[in-house]
């Protein structure tokens, strides 16, 4: 049985098409990133999985249940954009809360340990910093244990060093099986922490691949190098070459297969100097896949 289960699920705002007949399968254990820019309608995607928005068409199932089911025996454990926390309470008190809210909760050290909120336990929350404040949120969804996290562009508030932290928290909360959904803009984030990246634009899922096949079926590879006073005639007929382009000293070869190229470019007799080999950055496989920008 799959871990989440999205079927065609189809949500309008007025005029707006926030999302239009998207399907997904995660299977259990996976980390999956949903990626796209501003307004793409991954909050609306994740609402519409965590039951939070009635989808106008379409079904969800959280292993084999409605969401609604799946919340009620904390199979799911969620942090999204909204919601404030209880200012007057220390984050021991309501992160234990919330965890006594659970059949089979984590532990209250354990949650705080991972969460790394040991230290700021007896502190009152409405004293924390904004990445303080996102890591209670983050010990919040993990306090009961849940078999599915699901999380809205997390890191949103953090700086670099705090996301690193969060993100390794992420990844020995999903060892042993547990699945992980989180919305993200940041590319680096994607390729960094996901094993597959679902990637969102104008209301539909216009690519699901792991983070290497995202940016090898955007652009392939470019094979380039110096060729001195020597002409560039005939590579544009080598083997596994689709554009040659020659500037600034340079002759760039864009291939799908490096290796071919680079194989046949020698066979030539030819004295290649300076010879690297690119692969583009996600960034520009993300830009490429999702142009045409948001969906309003
Ligand atoms: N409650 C709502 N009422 C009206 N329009 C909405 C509502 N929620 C979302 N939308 C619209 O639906 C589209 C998708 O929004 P959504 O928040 O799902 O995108 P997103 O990818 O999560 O964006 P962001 O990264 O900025 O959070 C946008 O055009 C947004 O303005």
């Amino acid at each position: 049985m799959d871990a989440i289960n999205v079927e065609g699920v189809a949500k309008r705002y007025g005029p707006v098409r926030a999302i239009e007949h998207a399907s997904l399968r995660v299977p259990a254990g996976q980390v999956v990133a949903v990626l796209g820019p501003n307004g793409a309608g991954k909050s609306t995607l994740i609402g519409m999985m965590l039951g939070l928005v009635a989808p106008d068409a379409g079904q969800v199932e959280l292993l084999g249940q409605t969401p609604a089911e799946a919340a009620a025996r904390g199979l799911v454990g969620a942090m999204i954009q909204q919601g404030e926390l209880v200012p007057n309470l220390t984050v021991r008190e309501v992160v234990g809360f919330v965890r006594g809210l659970y059949p089979e909760s984590m532990p209250l050290d354990e949650v705080l340990e991972l969460a790394g909120l040991t230290d700021l336990a007896r502190r009152r929350t409405g004293r924390l910093s904004g990445g303080q404040t996102q890591r209670v949120r983050f010990a919040m969804a993990v306090a009961g244990a849940p078999r599915i996290l699901v999380l809205d562009e997390p890191t949103a508030a953090l700086d670099v060093e705090a996301r690193r932290a969060f993100w390794m928290a992420i990844r020995r909360y999903a060892e042993g099986g547990r699945t992980v959904l989180f919305a993200t803009h940041h590319l680096e984030e994607a390729d960094e922490n996901a094993d597959r990246v679902v990637v969102v634009s104008r209301g539909r899922i216009v690519a699901d691949a792991t983070p290497a096949e995202i940016k090898r079926r955007a652009g392939g590879r470019t094979v380039r190098f110096r060729l001195g006073d020597q002409p560039a005639v005939g590579l544009e007929g080598l083997p596994q070459v689709t554009a040659v382009e020659v500037g600034g000293g340079f002759v760039t070869l864009h291939t799908a297969d490096p290796d071919t190229v680079v194989a046949s470019l020698y066979s030539t007799g030819l004295t290649i100097r300076d010879l690297e080999i690119t692969t583009p950055a996600l960034e520009d496989a993300f830009i490429s896949l999702t142009a045409g920008g948001p969906a309003c």
